[in-house]
């Protein structure tokens, strides 16, 4: 982002607020931002100040001269938990030490100077406040921005190559088949497709197949009220169909014909996306699903990766759902502790985004400072140094690292082995130990489960 891009009427201005007192107290103050190059504002009431911070200014000073600026400050807390707003305080000497002061210090401005003070100091801690609203505005704009044309937040590799095969999807109107472990992103990503396919206008219906009852899905799904009908025009995102009763199976298949069959090369009425957490193949192996299903769905697949492989895009999600969350929830939250950082690019994240986002949502509401600590994000404070046994912190290592090289070789044993520096029967005896189920590994499970089978013999043959 460039300058420009920042308001021009944040750049220059400074909004001067002195509660309790007449506005004429600031006179020498504002004068001398003024001839050093900057356009103070002073606002006399609050009102004045939700205004020109609606203006787009970035930067205020706040005056804390005497009592009666005490009695002020709920008032002015209310008015200054704007996050894109950075304040300076210039405080009297005589009230630093009021207890409620302190507080509000700590948890609403950006720096604070005794009085009285050099004017040049005052001017330069503007400059830095102006500087770090910049930074954050920077950093707000660019996570909305990816969130506005796809929904999908984050810069790593996996997720870069993720969104153009979901912008080259969406021009297409095929079906397509979305794997991957729970809370990936799935749902987001049909829906992206949906919002840049020609179908846009049209309705995004989501249908849930692993309900208890065949009969109700049967009715839900092709009633004359069902989701089929509702979906025309638009896309049908059928959530879980690996959980989908036979019978439904046998119904979707006599749609999909006869959609395909229509006269004339009519465009079927809606476009079919489906998800699943399954290795479907295997179901189709085991007979649990149908073939001739599978293959009319899986026109295009999409497999999205687990979070804990993509570092950056858990600091990129993570900053994105905060600025969400701590505008609604927590106004004077300004970001992450390096710890709660730390905390969240060295944990496992099972839940995938889904636990990330619900961690972030109730750490905003749960943080009393101004930057969010890993316990109010549910971790215990410096993780990864918590006491335990040796043997215990070898086995959570060995543990880590074993699923990481399961996830980068996508379940090859051979590649993941090498990638250990241990051999593959070494590998098979530590995942039994540690108890890892290859299907929350990303990548097919058929791999490992064929890899296995036949090292298994080699093994018993060599010996
Ligand atoms: N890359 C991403 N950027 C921002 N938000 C994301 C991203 N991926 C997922 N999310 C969010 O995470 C949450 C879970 O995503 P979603 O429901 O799409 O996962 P899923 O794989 O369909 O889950 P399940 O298998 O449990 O149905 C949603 O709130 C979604 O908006």
């Amino acid at each position: 982002m460039t300058d420009a891009e920042i308001s021009p009427f944040a750049k220059q201005h400074v909004v001067v607020l002195q509660p309790g007192s007449s506005p004429a107290g600031s006179s020498s103050y504002v004068d001398a931002l003024a001839q050093h190059g900057m356009q103070p504002v002073v606002c006399a009431t609050m009102e004045d100040l939700a205004r020109t911070m609606q203006a787009g200014a970035r930067v205020g000073l706040l005056m804390v001269t005497d009592e009666s600026a005490l009695d002020e400050l709920e008032k002015v807390e209310a008015a200054v938990t704007d996050n894109r707003m950075s304040w300076v305080g210039l405080i009297s000497k005589d009230l630093i030490t009021r207890p409620r002061l302190r507080q509000f210090i700590a948890t609403h401005l950006f720096n604070f100077i005794t009085l009285p003070a050099d004017p040049e100091h005052v001017v330069l801690t503007l400059r830095h406040a102006w500087g770090m609203a910049f930074m954050r505005e920077a950093q707000n704009t660019g996570a909305t921005q990816d969130f506005q044309d796809s929904a999908l937040v984050g810069r790593s590799a996996e997720m870069q190559r993720l969104l153009a095969q979901v912008a080259r999807i969406a021009r297409t109107d095929t079906a397509v088949l979305i794997t991957g472990a729970s809370g990936t992103g799935k749902e987001a990503a049909a829906r992206a497709i949906h919002r840049q396919s020609p179908r846009c206008d049209g309705p995004f219906v989501v249908a849930n197949c692993s309900a208890e009852a065949p009969q109700a899905v049967q009715e839900e799904l092709f009633g004359p009220e069902g989701r089929i009908a509702s979906a025309s025009g638009g896309t049908l995102y059928l959530d879980e169909i690996g959980d989908l009763p036979a019978e439904a199976q046998a119904g979707l298949v006599r749609h999909l014909q006869s959609w395909q069959g229509a006269e004339g090369d009519a465009p079927a009425p809606l476009r079919l996306i489906a998800s699943s957490r399954a290795d479907l193949a295997q179901a189709v192996h085991e007979g649990r699903f149908r073939e001739d299903l599978y293959y009319r769905i899986n026109v295009v697949a999409l497999d999205m990766p687990l979070l804990a492989d993509r570092g950056q895009d858990i600091e990129d999600i993570a900053r994105h759902y905060f600025t969400q969350h701590a505008s609604v929830h927590n106004k004077s939250l300004r970001g992450f502790s390096k710890a709660a950082m730390n905390a969240m690019l060295s944990y496992a994240w099972p839940g995938n985004v889904r636990e990330l986002v619900n961690r972030v949502q109730r750490a905003t509401v749960m943080a009393e400072g101004r930057f969010i600590q890993p316990e109010d994000l549910g971790f215990e404070r410096e993780t990864g140094l918590q006491l335990m046994s040796l043997e215990d912190a070898r086995a959570a290592a060995e543990s880590a690292m074993i699923r990481r090289a399961l996830s980068q070789s996508r379940n090859q044993i051979s590649r993941a082995a090498a990638l250990l520096g241990v051999s593959r029967v070494t590998l098979y005896r530590l995942i039994e130990k540690y108890n890892i189920r290859p299907e929350l590994v990303s990548g097919p499970r058929a791999h490992f489960l064929n890899s296995k089978k036949q090292d298994m013999e080699m093994h018993k043959a060599q010996r």
